[in-house]
């Protein structure tokens, strides 16, 4: 057999699509009567399943042999499960606006694109939004891998009462843009993470030049789309969004920056797995408050080493109103029911002032 010609290979494509979509409906079919088995039981209201979600798309990645990139076929099935989701219930999901954040595509890269977003004035707000019902879920930012912790997220973590249900991991490049690049650059405006995160070179390229913080990067391009000689650092999608043009290209000082958001819940998730020590690729999150006294932190640590449970992290922070003293935010493996960690919660709590489980939640997958 020669060659097939173009006709012929896209007579095949359109063979293949008609299966895809009879099959993306078949599956549609399925899910349609999984809500009807979730509205029939305890948990009725909940329809988002993370754990679950997170299930398929490792799912997803390790059996993809094909041409397409592991990132590639799973945002297929990100998008696919997304609208699945949206037939049982259409999420609002609260987020740092106005529309073109960070923030934003991480909830748009987490939930796939059958939400609708809920654009909120600042971190707070994302947390009383979601508190107040408004929106089902928030996304916040919880660290950047060139500045740390996020304080405003540690501090609303240690006062509200949602729960982790998820995280997600964006890669964070900066684009420096403005109305027009004829005209000299008097002052830049962005939020204060990203004049962190671009300190250096603003300081090598632009020393003089007065730099504003404002509450968003997009924010930020929104105001100078307006302004004479201002611009922005936001993100590519901002400088799209508000029509602008690009200054510099990439101006973070650290490559590889990236940011870790967690999704915020009013509700545990679910345990659905029978057995959730073999079958559960995630973390726990933890705010523990312990006595200044010798020893406490030893003995914090001490029932994690006994259950041999593996601890991802460990983060000082001060506590919201209160001089020199701290809580400490800390990350362990596996789930808050599974034997061990439960032994070790258990443990814990016997041994300092507070402990607040914040949730346990699928690693992230991409
Ligand atoms: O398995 C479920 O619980 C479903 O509702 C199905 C499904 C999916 O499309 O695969 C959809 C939404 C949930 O968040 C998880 C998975």
């Amino acid at each position: 057999m020669g060659k097939r010609t173009l006709s012929e290979l896209r007579d095949e494509i359109d063979v293949l699509d008609k299966k895809i979509q009879l099959l993306i409906g078949n599956r549609a079919q399925l899910v349609a009567k999984v809500a009807q088995v979730k509205k029939a039981s305890d948990d009725s209201s909940v329809f988002y399943r993370p754990e679950r979600e997170a299930q398929v798309l490792r799912s997803i990645i390790k059996r993809n042999n094909s041409l397409l990139k592991d990132k590639d076929m799973a945002y297929i099935f990100r998008q696919i499960m997304s609208a699945c989701l949206a037939l049982e219930q259409p999420l609002n999901i609260a987020y740092l606006g106005p529309e073109g954040t960070f923030t934003q595509e991480a909830a748009l890269k987490h939930f796939g694109h059958s939400v609708s977003t809920l654009d909120c004035v600042s971190i707070d707000d994302i947390f009383h939004q979601v508190e107040k019902g408004n929106a089902h879920y928030g996304v916040v930012p919880i660290e950047n891998s060139s500045n740390g912790m996020i304080g405003a997220t540690v501090d609303m973590l240690y006062s509200q009462n949602l729960k982790i249900c998820g995280e997600v991991e964006i890669a964070i490049q900066h684009q420096l843009m403005s109305a027009n690049q004829s005209q000299g650059i008097t002052v830049i405006y962005a939020h204060s993470q990203a004049l962190n995160q671009c300190q250096r070179w603003l300081n090598n390229n632009y020393p003089n030049t007065e730099l504003k913080s404002v509450a968003s990067n997009a924010l930020a391009a929104c105001i100078v789309k307006d302004e004479v000689g201002a611009a922005a650092i936001a993100s590519e999608v901002a400088l799209d969004l508000y029509g602008l043009e690009r200054i510099a290209k990439n101006i973070e000082d650290k490559a590889g920056n990236v940011t870790r958001f967690l999704i915020l819940g009013k509700e545990n998730i679910s345990t659905s797995f029978e057995n959730i020590s073999t079958s559960f690729e995630g973390k726990t999150s933890l705010l523990v408050v312990i006595k200044h006294e010798s020893g406490t932190l030893c003995d914090l640590l001490e029932p994690f080493k006994q259950q041999g449970i593996n601890m991802i992290q460990l983060e000082k922070h001060p506590i919201p109103g209160v001089k020199w003293e701290y809580l400490f935010l800390i990350d362990i493996e596996g789930h808050k029911d599974n034997k061990k960690v439960k032994l070790a919660l258990t443990e814990v709590a016997s041994r300092v002032l507070k402990v607040n489980v914040l949730g346990s939640y699928p690693i992230a997958v991409l």
